[in-house]
Order: structure tokens, then sequence, then C-alpha cells
């Protein structure tokens, strides 16, 4: 469905010195400073995968998206999208997919929603009986009866993304592009945002490819990540490999009768310690958990035990750290 290969960009951009000395020199001598956005991106993404995007800020995610979308032409390498070039074929293209920028609205913001959701019936040249159809169950999937009627800009975050989601599955895309949709947005939204994307996923077999810092919604949503820092793809691979391959800490917590004495372990690091209750990183490379349940068991008296895997956000900086170092 995706193919990318090898894709490269670089952006160039004015230097800008400050002061109206530099300002009046830079009228006759432009200086320019070259970003390497990308470098060398390639990757597959079969049909109805919902695959997670990620990355630290400037990686290039947004630019990938942006060449995915037909927006950016990159300066390297190709990317077909079912068997179309986006920024050659950008007509026929844009019928095929669906893009929400989480940080920028594709409605219009005088205008209630329901208007700016016919404009795009008739951009996409969606058949009137279809389109009353789809926006039946998108407001009824999405929740949008009380706010179709009300302009873009007293809309709430959420209730903006929610329309946003609909606006942009109005024409009914076979991929979804969605950078950061779920910023900015409480609970209960993320919740809501995050349910229709499964839906809609395995309902419709959309593809999806969601970029976001939230690790959440990647827990919740993909199944398979894409990890890019410093413009080239780090790691491809499922989420629960991940774990498994650099998961290689888990933090054991025990409550135990009151002691004082500050505990000591091989392959353990004491993280906080109170009169009855610690919580240590061990080590699973220098120590097995039995071993250290065994330890502390000689040291205290044990009243309860819990042994919880690394928050995923670790492994992404531990991970990022290992291929960048
Ligand atoms: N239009 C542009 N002009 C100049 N530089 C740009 C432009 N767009 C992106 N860049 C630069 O390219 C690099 C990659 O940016 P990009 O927006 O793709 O990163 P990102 O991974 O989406 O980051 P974030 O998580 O912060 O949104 C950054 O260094 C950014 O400053």
């Amino acid at each position: 469905m995706i193919i990318v290969k090898g894709l490269c960009k670089t952006f160039r951009v004015p230097k800008r010195a400050a002061g109206f000395t530099a300002a009046v020199k830079a009228l006759f001598k432009r200086e320019y400073t070259e970003i390497e956005a990308l470098s060398n991106v390639s990757f597959h993404i079969g049909e109805s995968e919902i695959v997670g995007y990620i990355g630290p800020n400037g990686a290039g995610k947004s630019t990938t998206i942006k060449v995915m979308s037909g927006i950016l032409v990159p300066d390297k390498g190709t990317c077909h999208i079912m068997g179309r070039i986006p920024w050659q074929e950008r007509i026929a293209h844009v019928s095929h997919i669906g893009v929400v920028f989480g940080q920028r609205s594709q409605l219009w913001w005088d205008v209630p929603v329901i208007d700016s959701f016919e404009l795009l019936r008739d951009i996409y040249r969606v058949p009137q009986e279809k389109y009353r159809r789809r926006v039946a169950m998108l407001v009824d999937t999405l929740d949008l009866g009380c706010i179709i009627n009300n302009p873009v800009r007293q809309l709430s975050l959420g209730q903006r993304m929610r329309c946003e989601l609909a606006a942009a599955l109005l024409h009914s895309p076979k991929i979804l592009f969605l950078d950061e949709p779920t910023i900015g947005l409480d609970t209960i939204s993320k919740f809501a945002v995050r349910n229709f994307i499964k839906k809609i996923n395995q309902e419709e077999k959309v593809t999806v490819i969601l970029t976001t810092h939230d690790l959440s919604d990647i827990e919740a949503l993909a199944d398979r990540i894409l990890l890019v820092g410093k413009g080239s793809i780090l790691y491809d691979g499922s989420l629960n490999d991940l774990k498994s391959r650099f998961g290689a800490t888990k933090t054991v917590t025990i409550d135990f009768c009151k002691n004082t004495a500050p505990l000591a372990l091989k392959g353990a690091k004491l993280l906080n310690q109170t009169a009855d209750k610690a919580s240590l990183l061990v080590d699973l490379h220098t120590v097995t958990i039995s071993e250290v349940l065994a330890a502390l068991a000689g040291q205290l008296e044990l009243l309860d035990v819990t042994v919880e895997n690394p928050p995923i956000e670790e492994i992404i900086v531990q991970l990022y750290r290992e291929f960048t170092i």
C-alpha cells in the first residue's frame, strides 16, 4: 500500500543575524543554512496496518507525512502510495488519503462545521446519497450532533479534533495520516479519538500512520512502530518485540515490616525507600527477579511485592540513545 525508498529532504533556510546592519547586508548577500530533515528513509506499510511513526522533536516525522501526502517534494528517493507518486498525481492521490494535522485545521474557522463538510463533499465530489450516509455515521460515532451547527472557532480542542477526524474521512479514504491527533486533549477526548481510529481501521480496513509524542496512543493503537531519529529509521518492528528486546529492566516494589536499614542488592538500583516501602530497578542482565526476591526475603519481612515492566517512554529513550551514540 505504501512503499517509501531512500527519501531525502534538505531545507535551505536563510541565515538571519540580529540588528539593522545585518538586515541591510542580507538584502545584498544572503547566506543559507542547510537542514537535513530526511536522510535515506525507507519502509513499507501494508493494507489496514496501524503504524506509529515516532521520534524526538525535529526527527523528520512531519516532513515524511508531508511527502506522503503530496505537500512536499523530496530531493531524492521514491514514494508510491497505492501505486501513485503523491506529488506527481496529487488529485488522484488525495481522493484516497485523509490527513489530520493536530496543530492545524482543515475546517473553515468562521462557518458552521456542517458547511465545511459540504464544501469538502464538493471538493472530493462525494455523491449526495453517499455523503448523507457518511455524515450520519460520522456524526453518530464521533458524537457530533450538538456541535455540527457551531462555527469552528467556538469549539473546544477536543470537539474540534473530532470534527477534523470526520472531515478527513468524509470521502472514505483508504489511508489516514494523523500527525499528533491527540495533542492537548484531555483523557476522555483522547479515549474517544483512539476508539474511533480503532473502529475505522477494523471496520473499513483503513491504513493508519500515526505520529505522536504520546506513547500511550501508540500502546493503545499501533501494532508496529517506526522510530525515526535524525532523519533516518532507527527501528521498525512490533511494540512487543521492542519491549522484550530493550526492556532489560524491571521495577520491583516491596512493602515490608518496619525496617530502617538501607537496602543494598547486586544488580538492583534502589530508587526510593521509606520505613516500610521500597522500589528497586532490577537489571535483568545481572540478576533474576527470583534472586532479587530471595535476597530481599533474607533481609526483610516482606508483606507485598509488585514487579512492573519499565514504562514504554523509558525503553524509547534507551533505544534512541543506543542508536545515536
Ligand atoms: N519548512 C521548513 N523549512 C525549514 N526547515 C524545516 C521546515 N520543515 C521542517 N524543517 C526542519 O526539518 C527538521 C525536521 O522537521 P519535522 O517537522 O519533520 O520534525 P518532526 O519530527 O515532525 O518534529 P516535531 O516532533 O517537533 O513535530 C527540523 O530540523 C525542522 O526544523
